[in-house]
């Protein structure tokens, strides 16, 4: 569900810095980004974009700056109108993070008990569409997620994500631990999801693949802020050594043969 314009800023991040004790993460970090984009976060391990995302989502706090997520300061909102606003956005964690002990089709329905008032029978249809849109055989509503392949997991995870009809999809390291094919069959998906649904995508990943198949920007943390923010071309023509590596690496170059 899309209720403002494209290319209007969704998430404004100003200044941020945030620190863990002495561990500086981030220092005057400035990030925004578009509706209706996919943008890729990357950067070295430990550079902070999982911090990151979850600053955004507000589980951390930043020690200084300010964070606008559908033009709203959250942290200047009261409890119930966080949890109003939060509904409009989704998030798939890295481990996917369902709940083991139900299967596909109540797990999709936590957010609905969570914050709506409807019938079993209708939150049954409704975790139906979801599991089809993320391309789930209608059968694999009724499995647990133990009996579950890594790829049917991360698409169970999404449909519980896009439950509430997200604005906003956060994905930490979707990709991470799908063989090849998997990977490349949940990259077209994010560009279906896009397309239909008119989603903004903020997308933690490490995998070279999916950047070229899914971003329209990427942003790149580095030196506790974003060092550049572009497309693809922007970063191939970039000489920051982090970035030319990245993008000019052996793993780069297979990445991008022929593309
Ligand atoms: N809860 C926490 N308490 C203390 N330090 C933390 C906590 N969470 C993260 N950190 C530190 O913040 C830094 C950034 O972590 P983060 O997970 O954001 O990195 P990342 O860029 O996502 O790395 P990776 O690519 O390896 O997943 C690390 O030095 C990490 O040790």
């Amino acid at each position: 569900m899309s209720t403002g314009k494209k290319g209007e800023p969704i998430i404004e991040v100003e200044g941020i810095d945030t620190r863990f004790g002495d561990n500086v993460i981030h220092e005057n970090l400035d990030l925004t980004v578009r509706r209706g984009e996919v943008i890729g976060i990357v950067g070295g391990s430990g550079t902070g974009k999982s911090v990151l995302l979850r600053t955004i989502l507000g589980l951390k706090k930043p020690d200084a700056g300010r964070i606008r997520v559908f033009g709203i300061d959250f942290s200047t909102l009261s409890e119930d109108e966080r949890r109003l606003n939060e509904q409009r956005w989704g998030v798939l964690f890295q481990d996917g993070a369902l709940f083991s002990a139900l299967t596909v089709a109540e797990n999709v329905q936590v957010p609905y008990r969570e914050h709506l008032h409807l019938s079993q029978e209708l939150m049954d249809e409704l975790a139906a569409v979801k599991i089809a849109m993320v391309g789930l055989k209608p059968e694999a509503g009724s499995l647990y997620p133990s009996e579950l392949s890594g790829g049917m997991r991360k698409r169970a995870g999404l449909a519980r994500a896009l439950a509430l009809d997200p604005e906003i999809l956060f994905l930490d390291e979707p990709t991470a631990g799908l063989d090849p094919i998997g990977a490349a069959a949940f990259d077209e998906l994010i560009n279906d999801l896009k397309e239909t649904l008119g989603l903004t995508v903020f997308l933690v990943t490490h995998d070279l693949d999916t950047l070229y198949a899914t971003c329209d920007r990427i942003a790149v943390l580095a030196e506790k802020h974003v060092i550049l923010i572009g497309t693809i071309e922007d970063m191939l023509r970039s000489s920051h050594p982090w970035i030319h590596e990245y993008f000019h690496g052996p793993r780069a170059r297979a990445a991008f043969a022929g593309k």
